[in-house]
C-alpha cells in the first residue's frame, strides 16, 4: 500500500523569500508526527502570498502528489495580500465551513482578533484543504479543535483509513449501525 501523503503549504511573503523561518509550517509537521498512527509522507511548500501560486500548489498537491489532507498556513486575514480562502475556495469542488466557524469559535478564547481570521477548508477530489492562520501558536490552537472530524471525513471522500495516537487526540467516527 502507498504511504499516505499529507501536504503543508505555508502562504508567507516572507518565511517564503527566507526573512524569517517558517515556524507555523514546521509546527504543522511536528502536529502530524505526534497525531497520527499511520505512516506517512509530508509533501512541503512555503510559497508568497499570490493567489495563481496558492491554487497551483494546492492543485498539485491533491491531483498529482495525492495527498489526502493538505494543511496550509498564514493568508487568512484581511490584510490586501491575503487570499489563501479565496485560492482554496477556487480549487474545491465543495466547500466544508464548519472548520473555520469552529477555529474561529476556540481561538476566540486565546485572542479577540480571531475574527479577523477568514480560514475555511473544502474537498478537491480526495483531498481535504484545510487553512490555518499564519501565527505559529495558532498551529495547535486550531488542529486540537477540528482534527477529531478529520479522520471521518478522510473516510467520507474515500481517502486512506486515518488512525490517531489516542492519549494525543481522539478521532470520532459516528456508528454506522
Ligand atoms: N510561517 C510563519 N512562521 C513564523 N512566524 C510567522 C509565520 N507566519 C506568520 N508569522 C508571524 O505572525 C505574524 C503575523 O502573521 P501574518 O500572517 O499577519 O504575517 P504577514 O505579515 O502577513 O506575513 P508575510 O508578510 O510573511 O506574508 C508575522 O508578523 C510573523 O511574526
Ligand atoms: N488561534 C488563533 N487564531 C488566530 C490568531 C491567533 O493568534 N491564534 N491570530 C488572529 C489574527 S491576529 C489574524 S490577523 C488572523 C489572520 O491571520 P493570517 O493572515 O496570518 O492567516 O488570524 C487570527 N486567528
Amino acid at each position: 500500500m502507498n504511504k499516505i501523503k499529507i501536504g503543508v503549504i505555508t502562504a508567507s511573503d516572507r518565511a517564503s523569500r527566507g526573512i524569517y523561518e517558517d515556524i507555523s509550517g514546521v509546527a504543522i509537521q511536528d502536529t502530524m508526527k505526534e497525531y497520527l498512527k499511520n505512516d506517512f509522507e509530508i509533501v512541503y511548500r512555503c510559497i508568497a502570498d499570490e493567489q495563481s501560486l496558492l491554487e497551483k500548489t494546492m492543485k498539485e498537491l491533491c491531483d498529482s502528489e495525492s495527498c489526502c489532507l493538505v494543511v496550509t498556513t498564514g493568508g487568512t486575514g484581511p490584510a490586501l495580500r491575503d487570499v489563501t480562502p479565496e485560492a482554496t475556495e477556487n480549487v474545491c469542488d465543495k466547500m466544508m465551513p464548519g472548520f473555520g466557524e469552529l477555529m474561529r469559535q476556540v481561538s476566540l478564547q486565546y485572542v479577540p482578533t480571531a475574527i479577523l481570521s477568514r480560514q475555511s477548508a473544502g474537498i478537491r477530489g480526495k483531498s481535504l484543504i484545510i487553512n490555518l492562520p499564519g501565527k505559529p501558536k495558532s498551529i495547535r490552537e486550531c488542529l486540537d479543535a477540528v482534527f477529531p472530524a478529520v479522520p471521518y471525513c478522510i473516510d467520507l471522500i474515500e481517502g486512506p483509513y486515518i488512525e490517531t495516537n489516542e492519549e494525543v487526540i481522539k478521532a470520532f467516527r459516528p456508528k454506522t449501525k
